[in-house]
């Protein structure tokens, strides 16, 4: 199986290696417009294949699209990522022209892949990149939900003090500061919801940390964080390729699902070889719903700025 990654920079990389690293592809291919750059990140990852025992072929590209060809999945992690301060919504200016193009341009030599876009502000990207290609829209996954939920775990974990491997939880909506939503009703640990555990104050606390988790990191690092969206990619990535039908969040096109239409928002989905195979539209109760509404609300109104692009 062939994945290719548009973006060798800190996420592009890191999940290259994670995808290598679990051997979940037979062959990676890592483009990027910065003259070797690609080629180097290659290099690096297959010297580590010795050592951790991998056999998957990592190369490196300079913009050369004739090599992804015939790819099953490809990710796009091309763009700039945002500095302190900054929120995601504001990368949009740069990040729709590069999305757009390369979303043409892969699809020109991968007809038949499946696309999963990470690139901020992410959901409308993955709207974008579904108007731009005209994809159905099982085959353009936006990919946030899962490493927003699996930092509500590590929350979680912090706060339970306990393995955050035994704690169930998801969190849907829109990949932005405020419009996340932490399922903190339906978390739970081993089972057991997790507000047996934890005072409606704590829980409050997780979520709210939860939702900045990104903005944390960014703040940390000066840069946004690599390591566990890479790994959620890889996450996502196993699950189509290997068609395991987990129940993943995602960033997915609704058509009257959870009262929304025309956007692409976080909902939990099953992934498959298809790439999303089904929706899961459970029943929130009135405070999510309401959340959800006005997640949506902000996610849509950015969207209405994609009006150039698009034209
Ligand atoms: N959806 C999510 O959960 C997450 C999204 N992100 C987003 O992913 C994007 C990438 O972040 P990083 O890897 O940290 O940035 P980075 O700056 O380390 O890497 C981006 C790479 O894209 C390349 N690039 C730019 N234009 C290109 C083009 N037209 N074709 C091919 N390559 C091109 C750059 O040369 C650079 O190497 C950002 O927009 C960031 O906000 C980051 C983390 C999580
Ligand atoms: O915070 C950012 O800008 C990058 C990102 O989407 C994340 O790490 O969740």
């Amino acid at each position: 199986m062939k994945v290719t990654i548009v973006g060798a920079g800190n996420v592009g990389a890191s999940c290259a290696d994670s995808i290598s690293y679990r051997g979940i592809a037979s062959e990676v291919v890592l483009l990027d417009i910065r003259e070797g750059f690609a080629e180097g990140k290659a290099m690096d990852i297959m010297q580590c294949a010795t050592n951790t025992g991998f056999n998957t072929n990592v190369s490196g590209v300079t913009n050369d699209y004739s090599k992804t060809a015939n790819s099953d999945v490809v990710v796009i992690t091309s763009g700039i990522p945002r500095k302190p301060g900054m929120t995601r919504e504001e990368l949009i200016g740069i990040n729709a022209g590069i999305v757009k193009t390369v979303a043409e341009n892969v699809l020109a030599h991968s007809p038949n892949c499946i696309v999963v876009v990470v690139s901020n502000p992410m959901d409308t990207m993955t709207y974008l990149a579904l108007k731009a290609t005209g994809l159905p829209k099982n085959r353009i996954i936006g990919m946030g939900g899962a490493l927003d939920s699996s930092r509500f775990r590590y929350y979680l974990s912090k706060a339970l003090d306990r393995p955050s491997n035994d704690i169930s939880a998801m969190v849907i909506g829109g990949h932005g500061d405020t419009t996340m939503i932490p399922l903190t009703r339906l978390a739970a640990y081993n089972g057991i919801p997790v507000s047996e555990f934890l005072s409606q104050e704590e829980l409050e606390k997780v979520a709210a940390a939860t939702m900045v988790g990104g903005a944390t990191l960014t703040g940390l690092l000066g840069t946004s964080a690599w390591y566990a969206p890479g790994a959620s990619v890889a996450y996502l990535v196993d699950s189509i390729l290997n068609d395991q039908k987990k129940m993943i969040a995602c960033s997915v096109m609704l058509d009257g699902e959870y009262g929304q239409s025309d956007i692409c928002i976080g909902v939990p989905c099953i992934i498959g070889k298809n790439g999303i195979e089904q929706i899961v539209d459970i029943k929130l109760n009135d405070a999510e719903k309401a959340a959800f509404a006005k997640s949506a609300e902000a996610v849509r109104s950015m969207n209405a700025d994609l009006k150039t692009v698009l034209a």
